[in-house]
């Protein structure tokens, strides 16, 4: 549901077990962090990286990032000591995977509560399965404490039977049903991870994608992977200056239709290019 506006270009996850990309963490440029207890982690490993995620959340050594643990999920043995771990620790959001129906939501939202998580702490589900792309609505309305939505394209393409093909040809419709679904109801929207970590060439490609496509910004799962997509999901130079200049030109009119550069420009135009500029500001400020 709605909240007020926050830079996601880049959303990193790491296994909570990895204690040196824990460490490399805390210097690196991205927007927020998925400290994860689920697929990343094994088995003999999750006692261990619960602790580890706690720690780093409690720790105040990660600056202005947002702080996010993925817990494993609610049909798992692990599940209700990570919710504990995550309870205490108190990070800007939980990340729950495989959320499929809106009695889901619900039935976390309650787990939240009875767990004592506090009030900022956030849900993130992740929309990963055919159940959830079709449901997307009615899951990500289900309660305002759900902010966000993580779209796992790796689970995804799992449970569709189908291979990782250029340009997602095979997961156009999920991509653009979960945007219309977070669109429709006020949520944030981030794209799935992209595993070829040393491809510059399709990294940037499906950056460009899921930007187009109106995702917010893309998780990602390699330090390689963050300037290309921080770049991608900011407004670029040409837009703001596209924007200023909109702008302008619509206010110093009679307020009905004008052109600019050619292009007729509207009230709507003018609505989407201070969005643009009150995002390249958001931007900077994080940066500051
Ligand atoms: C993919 C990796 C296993 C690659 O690891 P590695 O071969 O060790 O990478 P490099 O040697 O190139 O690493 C260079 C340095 O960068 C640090 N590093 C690497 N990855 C990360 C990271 N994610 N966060 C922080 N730091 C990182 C290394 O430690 C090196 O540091 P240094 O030694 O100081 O130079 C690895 O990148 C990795 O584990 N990535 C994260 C994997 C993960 O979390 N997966 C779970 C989510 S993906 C998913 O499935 C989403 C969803 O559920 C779905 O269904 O799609
Ligand atoms: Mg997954």
């Amino acid at each position: 549901m709605t909240e007020g506006f926050r830079p996601r270009r880049t959303v990193l996850y790491m296994p909570s077990s990895n204690e040196r990309a824990l460490e490399k963490a805390k210097t690196l440029a991205v927007d927020a962090l998925i400290l994860d207890l689920e697929d990343a982690v094994a088995p003999d490993a999750k006692p261990q990286a619960r602790l580890n995620a706690a720690a780093a959340v409690k720790s105040g050594e990660y600056g202005a990032k947002e702080l996010t643990i993925r817990i494993n999920g609610a049909d798992t043995e692990w599940h209700a000591d990570d919710l504990k771990a995550a309870a205490e620790a108190g990070p800007d959001a939980i990340v729950v995977p495989k959320v499929n129906s809106a009695q889901q939501v619900l039935d976390l939202v309650a787990s939240f509560e009875a767990a004592g998580v506090p009030e900022h702490t956030k849900l993130w589900a992740m929309i990963e399965s055919p159940q959830a792309i079709l449901d997307a609505r009615e899951i990500l309305g289900a309660s305002d404490r759900l902010t966000v939505a993580v779209l796992g394209t790796n689970d995804l393409v799992k449970e569709l039977f189908v291979d990782h093909v250029p340009a997602r040809t095979n997961l156009v419709t999920s991509l653009q049903l979960a945007v219309l679904a977070a669109r429709a109801t006020g949520t944030v929207i981030l794209d799935g991870v992209y595993n070829d970590v040393k491809n510059e060439e399709g990294f940037l490609a499906e950056v460009e994608q899921g930007r187009q496509f109106g995702f917010d910004g893309k998780t990602i799962i390699h330090p390689g992977q963050i300037a290309p997509a921080n770049e991608g999901f900011a407004p670029s130079e040409a837009a703001i200056e596209n924007a200023k200049g909109l702008i302008e030109a619509f206010e110093s009119s009679d307020g009905g239709v004008v052109t600019y550069n050619g292009k007729m420009v509207e009230n709507l135009h003018v609505e989407s290019a201070k969005r643009t500029l009150s995002i390249a500001a958001a931007i900077e400020a994080l940066q500051a």
